[in-house]
């Protein structure tokens, strides 16, 4: 082939490449609005009528000795996000130490205690959801707790998004959340690993992030699963959503605990609206969609101010602004 033509022939394929990628890029940025706009439809307004607790109680299952952080970044995340009460179960140690980084939250020092279960078996009746694992801890007698915990959740029928070290419990005993259709879990790269190895008995196909979260919703029975990631990956089993909202290249721990918080209010926000706001998809999967591009929005937010110095407490700063700008224009 003469030069000439040989030039041309590359061009034209150049052009055929670059409008598929735009129409691709198009077309996921539509989806992305399309989901976005299910994820406004859910969101409780704001009124003068309605009383304190109306708008979510929302307890967080964590914190040890090692860990404190990550418990107070998701209840102080779910505050921020619009429930008006917030639990922290955590432990003995733990609790001074949470409630001396925020008078807003409600700290309860049992989950070691003996009858840590019973405890926190009490209050369930007045809390909307729960996000079980942030900060916890692999003490086995702690996750005898939860795991405790767990089953007199599933008895009430009460939302639980899982986390970090929950997600560890679950992992070891995948039954315990087997077939509950109001758990969400949220793994990251690692944690996901580990789950779908705990239920197929063998890795992952890293080349099908879709069809392996999928798989996995599946298996468990439905349950929701969020993939955390450069794109984040959500399935009900059914449906496949991917959020890949703007976020930025700092990786600081938390934000995983940003977004369980805030997930565990969303949760609460949709199962109330219900099928019929979020268009037949699962108010679930919708919550979690919500929940996914807020963190990553807010992680880009804090970074155009605060570059490589960002961390968690910067990205809460902006959980207000991000909500608005995302859900309330
Ligand atoms: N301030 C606080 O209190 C905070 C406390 N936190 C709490 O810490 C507890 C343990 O949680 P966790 O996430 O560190 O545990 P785990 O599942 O063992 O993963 C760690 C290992 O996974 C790997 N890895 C991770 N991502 C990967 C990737 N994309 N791709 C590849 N590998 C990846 C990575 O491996 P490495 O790079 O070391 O080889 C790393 O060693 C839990 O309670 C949590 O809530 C946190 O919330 C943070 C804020
Ligand atoms: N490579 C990436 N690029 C952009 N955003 C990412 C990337 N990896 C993770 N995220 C985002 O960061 C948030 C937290 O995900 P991550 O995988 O860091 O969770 P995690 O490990 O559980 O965090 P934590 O430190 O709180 O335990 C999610 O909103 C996710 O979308
Ligand atoms: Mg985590």
């Amino acid at each position: 082939m003469a030069l000439n033509s040989r030039c041309r022939a590359f061009r034209t394929c150049k052009r055929v490449l670059e409008r598929a990628f735009s129409l691709c890029k198009a077309h996921s940025i539509k989806d992305m609005e399309n989901t976005l706009q299910l994820v406004r439809n859910i969101i409780p307004p704001l009124s003068s009528t309605k009383h304190k607790g109306q708008d979510g109680r929302i307890g967080v299952v964590g914190g040890c000795q090692e860990y404190t952080g990550a418990p107070y970044f998701a209840a102080i995340s779910a505050l921020k996000v619009g429930a008006d009460l917030s639990h922290v179960f955590c432990t003995n140690a733990a609790a001074p130490v949470i409630k001396a980084y925020s008078p807003e939250l409600i700290v309860h020092p049992v989950l070691d205690s003996p009858g840590a279960a019973h405890e926190v078996e009490k209050w369930l009746p007045r809390l909307h959801a729960l996000v079980v694992g942030p900060g916890l801890g692999r003490d086995d007698a702690l996750l005898e707790n939860v795991k405790g915990i767990l089953e007199a959740s599933k008895a009430r029928d009460i939302p639980v998004v899982i986390d970090a070290d929950g997600l560890w419990l679950v992992a070891q005993q995948p039954a315990l959340i087997q077939g509950y259709r109001k758990a969400v879990l949220t793994p990251n790269h690692m944690e996901f690993s580990r789950l779908y190895d705990a239920v197929f008995r063998g890795p992952v196909d890293s080349d099908d992030r879709h069809g392996s979260v999928l798989r996995l919703s599946q298996a468990l029975g439905n349950v929701t699963v969020v993939q955390k990631g450069e794109h984040d990956i959500l399935s009900d089993g059914q449906q496949v959503l991917v959020c890949s909202q703007e976020g930025s290249s700092r990786r600081c721990g938390g934000q995983g605990d940003l977004l369980s918080g805030s997930l565990g209010v969303l949760v609460h926000w949709a199962l109330l609206a219900g099928p019929e706001k979020t268009n037949g998809s699962s108010p679930l999967l919708v919550a979690a969609f919500g929940a996914c591009s807020l963190t990553r929005q807010c992680n880009h937010q804090a970074f155009q101010k605060h570059g490589r110095s960002t961390t968690t407490s910067d990205m809460i700063a902006e959980v207000g602004t991000a909500f608005s700008k995302l859900f309330e224009t």
